[in-house]
C-alpha cells in the first residue's frame, strides 16, 4: 500500500465576481455572479510509504490545496485520494491518527498556555495513553532540545522555538506521514539546518513518509530525494532532483588555474571544434562553459593536455536558478515533455467545498 495515492484530483472553488460600481455593488445584493477558479487540475502521483517528497511551484500554482485535501480539510471537487488506506474527507476520525501536520504560517499551539500544556490537550484529542505518551514526548524534547522551553506560553516563543515545538506537537501521537507545509519559513540557516536533521534522522530511525512544500529548495536539496512540481495546478515534473538538474541545467561551469599566463586565444585554440564558451577572469583563471551537448571529459581533457594546470574547479548547478528558470518558462513541459496533462474540461462542484468537522 502507498503512504498517498492520488488519481485524478481535481479542486475547484466558487469565487464571488464583484461588479464594478455602485451600481454594480447594489446589484451583487440583489445576484450574485460567480466564477470557478481550478486550483488543482486532475493531478495524479503515488508515494511510497518512508519517501520524503518535495512539493514546489510558484505562489497560486496548487500546493496549500493539494495538502488541504490530502489531510482532510477539504473536499475534492472529484478525482480519488488515499492517505494511509484511507480516504481522508470521510474517515477523518481513524485519519488523523495516521497524520502529523505543520503550517509554518499557523499554529496548531495554544497561544496563551505553556507548551506543555499544548503537548498535554493534544495527547487527549489523540488519545495517546500517558505512559506512551511520556516517553515520546521526552526522545522528541531531547532530539530537538526543548527542555526549558515547556513551561513557556507559546506566545513568548521566538519563532525558531515555535518552530521545533510545532514539530513536536506533530508528532506526539507517532503519525507515520508528516505533511508539512512551509516548515522553515523565516526561520534562519542555524535553526532550519537543526530542523532538517532531525526529519533526516526521524525519517531513517522511524521510516516517516514526509511530504513537504516549501520555496526554500535548500529544504527539498537537504532532504528530498524526489521532487513533484505544480504549475497552475498541474504536474510538470515529476521525479528525482538530479535529473531535474541534469534536464534543465543548460550546462556546467569549469574553472581553471593556469601555471602561466593565458588568453582567449589560447584557450579557444584549445577547445576548437566544440561548443563551449570562454570567461577570462584575469591573467591566469579562466571558466570554460560546457553545455550538456559536449563532453565534459572531452573537453576538459583538451585543456589538461595543451596547458599547465593548477587547480580545477567544477561548480554545481544550482538548483535555485535551475527552478527559476522552468517557473519563468512557464510550464516546464515545453521543455521536456514529461508527466503534464492537458487540463479537463471544467466540471461542476459535486460536493461540499470544505470538510464537516
Ligand atoms: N478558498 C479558496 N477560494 C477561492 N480560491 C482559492 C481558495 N484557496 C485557494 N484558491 C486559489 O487556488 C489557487 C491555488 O492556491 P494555493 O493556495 O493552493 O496555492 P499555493 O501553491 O499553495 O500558493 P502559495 O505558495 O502562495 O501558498 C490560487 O489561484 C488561489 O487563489
Amino acid at each position: 500500500m502507498h503512504a498517498i495515492d492520488v488519481k485524478d484530483l481535481r479542486k475547484q472553488f466558487k469565487v464571488q465576481k464583484n461588479r464594478e460600481g455602485l451600481s454594480g455593488a447594489l446589484k451583487d445584493l440583489f445576484k450574485r455572479d460567480y466564477r470557478e477558479v481550478t486550483a488543482v487540475k486532475d493531478i495524479s502521483f503515488q508515494i511510497p510509504q518512508g519517501e520524503i517528497c518535495g512539493y514546489i511551484g510558484e505562489n497560486g500554482a496548487g500546493k496549500s490545496t493539494t495538502i488541504k485535501m490530502l489531510t482532510g480539510i477539504l473536499v475534492p471537487t472529484s478525482g480519488e485520494l488515499k492517505v494511509n488506506g484511507f480516504i481522508p474527507y470521510k474517515e477523518r476520525e481513524k485519519f488523523v491518527n495516521g497524520i502529523g501536520v505543520v503550517f509554518g504560517q499557523r499554529s496548531q499551539l495554544w497561544w496563551d498556555i505553556g507548551v506543555i500544556e499544548s503537548f498535554q490537550l493534544l495527547r487527549k484529542v489523540y488519545r495517546v495513553p500517558e505512559a506512551e505518551f511520556k516517553k515520546r514526548l521526552d526522545n522528541l524534547v531531547e532530539r530537538l532540545q526543548l527542555g526549558d522551553l515547556l513551561n513557556r506560553p507559546v506566545r513568548k516563543l521566538s519563532l525558531g522555538q515555535r518552530m521545533r515545538c510545532e514539530l513536536v506537537a506533530s508528532l506526539l501521537h507517532n503519525p507515520s506521514i508528516l505533511f508539512l507545509d512551509e516548515p522553515t519559513i523565516g526561520l534562519d540557516i542555524v535553526v532550519k539546518t537543526e530542523i532538517r536533521d532531525f526529519l533526516l534522522e526521524m525519517n531513517r530511525q522511524e521510516g516517516t513518509t514526509i511530504l513537504l512544500t516549501t520555496h526554500d529548495l535548500q529544504d527539498i536539496e537537504a532532504l528530498c530525494s524526489r521532487v513533484i512540481m505544480l504549475d497552475d495546478g498541474q504536474i510538470i515534473y515529476d521525479g528525482g532532483l538530479d535529473e531535474l538538474k541534469t534536464r534543465w541545467s543548460k550546462g556546467r561551469e569549469i574553472q581553471f588555474q593556469f601555471g602561466s599566463h593565458t588568453s582567449l586565444t589560447k584557450l579557444q585554440a584549445l577547445t576548437a571544434g566544440l561548443a563551449v564558451s570562454w570567461t577570462i577572469d584575469n591573467d591566469v583563471t579562466a571558466k570554460m562553459f560546457v553545455p550538456h551537448e559536449v563532453s565534459v571529459s572531452e573537453a576538459m581533457g583538451r585543456v589538461v593536455g595543451g596547458a599547465e594546470i593548477r587547480d580545477i574547479k567544477i561548480f554545481e548547478t544550482n538548483t535555485d536558478e535551475i527552478v527559476r528558470g522552468i517557473y519563468q518558462t512557464g510550464s516546464a513541459e515545453a521543455s521536456s515533455g514529461t508527466v503534464a496533462k492537458q487540463p479537463a474540461e471544467a466540471m461542476e462542484v459535486k460536493k461540499e467545498e470544505v470538510a464537516s468537522p
